[in-house]
């Protein structure tokens, strides 16, 4: 899936245009700030995401500033922002308007294959940018998360096993690791992957644990797998509440804080 997506991806960058400079006046948000500091034992990103390959379309009419207002308002730490149009009907103007919105760090959730995009990210005023493992070399995703720190913006640098994450860290240590407990063949979710990973994240990095992350039970497994973070997009968007949702994940009394009561 992911080779078809990159391939998509490459296809539609050949009629890129980009978005003209007017980002001065943005205020940036530190991802790693919020993710290190939250107002629960875990952090939340709550992701605004409208489709996907695996599952189709669950959220046809959406605001996403107001969605991104709803997860503010009910304690998350960071929005994600899918921005890919092909697979998860998400938009740029997506970005921008969650932006507008909140005063969250937001996370430009892309298939980045090319520095055009990353500064597009810039100009449209993202916080942070997601980069793959699996869709970069190394060297080349190196280059990528300096360009992005030259821009302002970190970089959650994801992978799917140890073996990819030791390929990076052969070449550097990011700051801010998500691993994605999906599997893209197949698109089961696993959160064991987070636990067998786990092991290889540095100390310092902030670690999230990324997809398939549905109740009070898993947050509470990743929060035992030393994870930082969760990122949380289905669970979210279907819910009736996002409010309540929110407050269901975190309803663990091991590591509730009652400023989310
Ligand atoms: O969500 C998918 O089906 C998917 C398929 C192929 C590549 C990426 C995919 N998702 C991107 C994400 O990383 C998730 O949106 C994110 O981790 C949230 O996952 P979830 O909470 O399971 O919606």
């Amino acid at each position: 899936m992911l080779s078809k997506i990159v391939k998509t991806k490459a296809d539609e960058l050949a009629v890129f245009s980009m978005p003209k400079k007017g980002e001065e006046s943005i205020v940036h948000y530190s991802l790693k700030t919020a993710l290190t500091n939250p107002n629960h034992k875990l952090g939340l990103i709550a992701e605004v995401k409208q489709a996907s390959p695996s599952k189709g379309v669950f959220a046809r009419r959406i605001v996403a500033g107001d969605v991104a207002e709803a997860y503010a308002c009910a304690g998350a730490d960071a929005i994600s922002v899918l921005t890919d149009r092909t697979y998860f009907h998400g938009s740029i103007e997506n970005l921008k308007a969650v932006k507008a919105k909140v005063q969250l760090p937001v996370l430009r959730k892309d298939f980045i294959i090319d520095k055009r995009q990353i500064e597009e990210a810039a100009r449209c005023g993202a916080d942070a940018i997601l980069l793959i493992a699996a869709a970069l070399d190394p060297m080349e995703l190196h280059e990528f998360y300096l360009a992005a720190e030259e821009r302002g913006m970190e970089s959650l640098v994801e992978v799917h096993s140890v073996s990819e994450l030791e390929s990076v860290l052969q070449e550097f240590t990011p700051e801010i690791i998500g691993i994605n407990n999906r599997n893209l063949r197949t698109f089961e979710t696993r959160l064991s992957v987070t636990k067998e990973v786990a092991v290889a994240v540095p100390k310092g990095a902030v670690m999230i644990s990324e997809s398939g992350i549905r109740n009070a039970q898993d947050i509470c497994y990743l929060l035992k797998q030393g994870a930082h973070a969760a990122l949380v997009g289905e669970a979210l968007i279907c819910s009736d509440s996002p409010e309540e949702k929110i407050r269901e994940l975190f309803s663990g009394s091991a590591f509730h804080d009652t400023s989310l009561t």
